[in-house]
């Protein structure tokens, strides 16, 4: 291991990984209890750090986000705190709509074993796209974007967070590695439309550009809902390899991720010492925004 490498890596230790794949429904209480429940299964079958889906607590639409959006300290926030706490787990608790003063955010929050927020990610690139006869989607109509990259940190290591649409854009990734995060990982819920095309190349691009581990939690597909998920809930190693996976219905996917994977892949391939920032830069150090936006680059 060169010292170079070794130094950008935050000090990190294995751990299991579990991605809730929830059924979610349009009843928020039963979301809820439902979301508390399988945090607990994973815990107790051994799970260190758990993940929820995308817009786990209501229906996946733009016409349901104002509906269920509540405040940041709210009934979900409540839950996810006390599920972290009993299950004794990092909880990475999905994403939900969070309101805020006159808008609404599509949030993450994330938790330690002790049930404190360690972290928040206000989705940065909403999802608006229209691919004619297949899927017209327009977050915006009611979202509001992000403006800031979030990254936690664990007795595991340091963990980047992104929400869904986010893993199209490759620097939110790179940025994560290259300020030490052994994983990224992403609550989404792609369609039937890119889900089949993108969900895992995505991961798999991700994990193999940055040399970390990947992993992306959806809901299971509901085909009731107006919105039908992907589902397959998929943990990439640092190789670009799927260690684990799903079909679309409800389960725990659970994979053990080490973060001496990432310092031997890295070492083997040694991709991370070899940048040229001489020519194009540090994307590290060139994107460092708060969350007013101060930083951005002009
Ligand atoms: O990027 C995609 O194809 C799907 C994104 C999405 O569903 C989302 O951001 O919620």
């Amino acid at each position: 291991m060169s010292t170079a490498a070794q130094t950008m890596l935050s000090p990190a230790s294995p751990f299991k990984l579990a991605l809730v794949q929830l059924a979610v429904t349009a009843e928020k209480t039963h979301n809820l209890k439902h979301a508390h429940d399988k945090i607990l299964e994973a815990g107790r079958n051994g799970a260190n750090v758990v993940v929820l889906p995308e817009c786990f607590n209501s229906p996946y639409g733009t016409n349901y986000f104002p509906e269920y959006a509540e405040p940041l300290q709210g009934p979900t926030t409540t839950m996810l705190s006390q599920a972290a706490k009993e299950a004794g787990v990092y909880l990475i608790g999905g994403s939900f709509p969070e309101k805020k003063d006159d808008i609404i955010l599509n949030t993450l929050t994330a938790y330690d074993p002790q049930g404190n927020m360690i972290g928040t990610h206000h989705k940065v690139h909403l999802f608006d796209i229209d691919i004619p006869g297949k899927i017209t989607f327009k977050e915006s109509d009611t979202l509001t974007a992000g403006a800031s990259l979030t990254q936690i940190e664990t007795e595991y290591g340091k963990i980047g967070l992104g929400i869904c649409y986010d893993m199209r854009f490759p620097e939110m990734a790179t940025v994560a590695a290259r300020k030490g995060c052994v994983a990224m990982i992403y609550p989404g819920a792609f369609n039937m439309t890119t889900g089949p095309l993108h969900w895992e190349l995505l991961q798999r691009a991700r994990a193999v550009d940055n040399q970390m581990y990947v992993a992306a939690c959806s809901p299971a597909r509901d085909t009731s809902a107006n919105y039908h998920a992907w589902g397959h809930s998929t943990i990439v190693d640092p190789k670009g390899v799927v260690i684990a996976t799903s079909d679309e219905n409800e389960t725990i996917v659970y994979a053990d991720v080490d973060p001496e994977q990432v310092q031997s892949t890295r070492e083997f391939i040694p991709l991370y010492n070899q940048r040229r920032f001489d020519i194009y830069g540090d994307v590290a150090e060139t994107v460092n925004v708060d969350s007013q936006g101060n930083g951005r680059k002009k």
